[in-house]
């Protein structure tokens, strides 16, 4: 569905001194430095998938994606999205796609999101039929009910968002970029929005390619990551792998009825040890062994197997790189 071939953009920007001085002579003397935003990507989504893209700030997201939405002209390489080059913005690659920006908002401020919803049933041509239909899904599923008629201004940010979403979707694109669609959002609507996402990929096999800081919501949403870091991408693969290879331990944490005196570096490499609690990192292939020695040899309260934290494999990920996978 997504096909992208050695892309790259770069931004030529004005490179200003420090002091007055060189502002003043920045008027007619004008230098530019060139960044480069996107170096090089290349990528394939498939029908129905939801890829996680992720990158510390200004690694490339965001630029990729106003790319592949159309809104920004590649420096070189191809992108085909549907079979529509994005940046000729064909009507019919329009109808196809959708772009949901977390900090940026596409309803109009001082009406209701149902104005809004009106207005976008012109623009994209949407039938009566087809567009009651959408609206009746999208308002049930976003529990939207409640907020058609308020102005947008006085929505709470979670419940603009979930007009937005519906915004971005009364058209049926086949296609949707989200970024950062549950940014400041609480918990509970996080989940929400998560939930939505999860059902409407499912119903309608919408292909979706995802930037969030929140592993929750990649871990939720996304089997399939793609990371970029300075403009590359430095992985593309199973969220588990990347698990796998940066992280090749688990966390075993026991209760004891009574901590034994064990050498337990001979375990794992030891978190903590607190009242009758010990914590230990063990190699991903030692966990069912040395779980089953703690059972059998010690009265064992509890014993509970963890992943490591996301938020840990993502940073060794950009701290670390992964320029062999
Ligand atoms: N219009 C622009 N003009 C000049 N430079 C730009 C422009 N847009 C982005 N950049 C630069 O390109 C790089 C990538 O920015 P981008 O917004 O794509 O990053 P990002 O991964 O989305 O970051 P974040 O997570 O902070 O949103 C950054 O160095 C940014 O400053």
């Amino acid at each position: 569905m997504i096909h992208v071939k050695h892309l790259h953009k770069s931004f030529r920007v004005h490179a200003r001194q420090a002091g007055w001085l060189e502002a003043v002579r920045s008027l007619w003397r004008r230098e530019y430095r060139v960044v480069e935003a996107v170096k090089d990507i290349s990528f394939t989504i498939e029908k129905g998938e939801i890829v996680g893209f992720l990158g510390p700030n200004g690694a490339g997201k965001t630029t990729t994606m106003k790319m592949l939405a159309g809104l920004l002209h590649p420096t070189s390489g191809e992108i085909t999205v549907g079979g529509f080059v994005p940046f000729e913005q064909k009507a019919e690659f329009k109808k196809m796609m959708s772009l949901v920006m977390g900090q940026k908002s596409q309803l109009i401020w001082d009406i209701p999101p149902m104005e809004t919803f009106l207005v976008n049933k012109a623009i994209y041509e949407i039938d009566d039929r087809m567009f009651r239909e959408t609206l009746d899904e999208l308002v049930e599923l976003l529990e939207l009910a409640p907020l058609l008629d308020k102005p947008t201004r006085s929505l709470s940010l979670g419940q603009r968002m979930r007009c937005e979403l519906a915004a971005a979707l009364l058209h049926r694109p086949q296609v949707l970029f989200l970024d950062e669609p549950t940014i400041g959002l609480d918990v509970h609507t996080q989940e929400k929005v998560r939930r939505f996402i999860v059902d409407y990929n499912r119903e309608h096999e919408t292909t979706i390619l995802l930037t969030s800081h929140y592993m929750g919501d990649v871990t939720a949403l996304c089997d399939r990551v793609m990371i970029i870091n300075y403009g590359k991408l430095i992985y593309d693969g199973e969220l588990t792998v990347l698990t796998e290879k940066l992280a090749p331990y688990k966390r075993l944490e026991v209760r004891f009825a009574k901590v034994p005196d064990v050498r337990w570096e001979d375990y794992g490499e030891v978190v903590e040890i607190e009242d009758g609690n010990v914590a230990l990192r063990v190699a991903r292939e030692k966990v069912a062994e040395v779980s089953a020695h703690f059972l059998q040899h010690f009265h064992v309260h509890d014993i509970n197997i963890q992943d490591p934290p996301m938020e840990e494999v993502i940073t060794r990920a950009f701290q670390e790189g992964l320029h062999d996978s």
